[in-house]
């Protein structure tokens, strides 16, 4: 089981606390895994100078994730195709919309009998396809078993070492342990199943309830409102699964890709604080680049597949709508009770 190589690909913010997880737990295990982890970074110039040249003499993203030192083993390189050849572990934490057009880059290039592994939480929406999982995107583009990592992980959190759980999905029970062995630490800590499509709508659907809990702040509703979105939103995860994935499987919900990071995102994700953003600006979203480029097109995402009644759908309306703000609150409130 020696000599297993692992990339990553994409280094922003969880990109960045999850190297630090890696990083360290590559370099304990000699056994399991080689030590250099290369990091494809998107690369950009701050203050004159290369991120990539930063990050790797300084062992920090500044930008994404200031003040947290990731293990001197990870390589920042802005090559994508660098990184990912002869990696026997991919892990993908880019924002979902640069998914497609980056594992088109590596294809030649990624080594036959490799995993993938996703932490992207969101849908990517195909011209005339509709909404795809993002596993599938990166399994069928790479030709490549791919499974994928979710849960309650505000990326600064993890990053500062404050305990917290995560679900990973693999169908293929050889991987587990190895996967384990990876992500695993005192104070991140992992349970490996097996649905692997439940746990990455888990991470993409609570987004879009997210943002209704910033909705509820935004409008300056207590407590009591936001535990009912929160539990309103649950449900219409359940449900979205049950037609959409046509899965009955429940007990993915109570691990911590399901309702934990529901909880965790309506308090403290970027979500909920495009929500109450939207609504205390009182501009629409289409005039909003604050948050740009991720919650912006996981929105996008997230609005695509609700085409029916749901709640989510009415949101994104509401987001989208000409109504201000409080008549807006009305609609949603109104919608998510029918
Ligand atoms: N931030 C968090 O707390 C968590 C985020 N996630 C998920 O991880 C994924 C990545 O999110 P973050 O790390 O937060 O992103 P981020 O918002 O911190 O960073 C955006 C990243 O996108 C890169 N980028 C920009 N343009 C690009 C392009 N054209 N091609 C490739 N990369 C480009 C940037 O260089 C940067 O690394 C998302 O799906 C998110 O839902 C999951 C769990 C926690
Ligand atoms: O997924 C997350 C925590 O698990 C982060 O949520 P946000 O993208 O809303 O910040």
């Amino acid at each position: 089981m020696s000599g297993n190589r692992v990339a990553l690909i994409g280094s922003g913010c969880w990109g960045s606390a999850i190297a630090k997880i890696v990083g360290l737990n590559v370099m304990n295990q000699p056994d399991v895994f080689e030590k250099e982890v290369l990091m494809y970074v998107y690369e950009e110039i701050i203050d004159g100078a290369k991120l990539t040249d930063i990050i790797n003499l300084e062992h920090e993203n500044v930008k994404y994730l200031p003040d947290i030192k990731i293990s001197p083993n990870v390589i920042a390189v802005p090559d994508v195709v660098q990184a990912c050849t002869n990696a026997d572990i991919l892990i993908f934490v880019l924002p979902h919309q640069f998914v497609k057009e980056t594992c088109e880059k590596m294809a030649s290039a990624v080594k036959p009998g490799a995993l993938g592994l996703s932490l992207i939480k969101g849908f990517v929406l195909t011209e005339g396809e509709g909404i795809q999982l993002v596993s599938n995107i990166i399994k069928n583009t790479l030709d490549i078993e791919t499974a994928v990592l979710m849960g309650a992980n505000l990326a600064t959190e993890v990053a500062s070492e404050m305990f917290c759980e995560t679900t990973i999905a693999c169908h293929n029970p050889e991987y587990h342990g190895i996967l384990s062995k990876l992500f695993q630490t005192p104070y991140f800590r992992v349970k490996v199943i097996e649905n692997v499509a439940g746990v990455e709508a888990c991470g993409a659907l609570k987004n879009v309830v997210g943002i209704g809990a910033g909705i509820v702040d935004g409008l300056g509703f207590g407590d009591n409102t936001k535990a009912a979105v929160i539990r309103l939103g649950l449900m219409e995860m359940m449900k979205f699964t049950k037609v959409f994935l046509e899965s009955d499987d429940i007990s993915v919900f109570f691990e911590s890709c399901g309702i934990a990071d529901l909880v965790a995102t309506c308090h403290g994700g970027r979500n909920r604080l495009l929500g109450e953003a939207v609504v205390k600006s009182m501009k629409y979203i289409c005039h909003s680049s604050y948050f740009e480029p991720f919650c912006l097109s996981r929105l996008f995402s997230a609005a695509a597949f609700s085409y029916n009644h749901s709640s989510r759908h009415m949101m994104f309306q509401v987001l989208y709508s000409h109504h201000m703000a409080k008549n807006s609150c009305l609609v949603f409130t109104y919608f998510i009770y029918e």
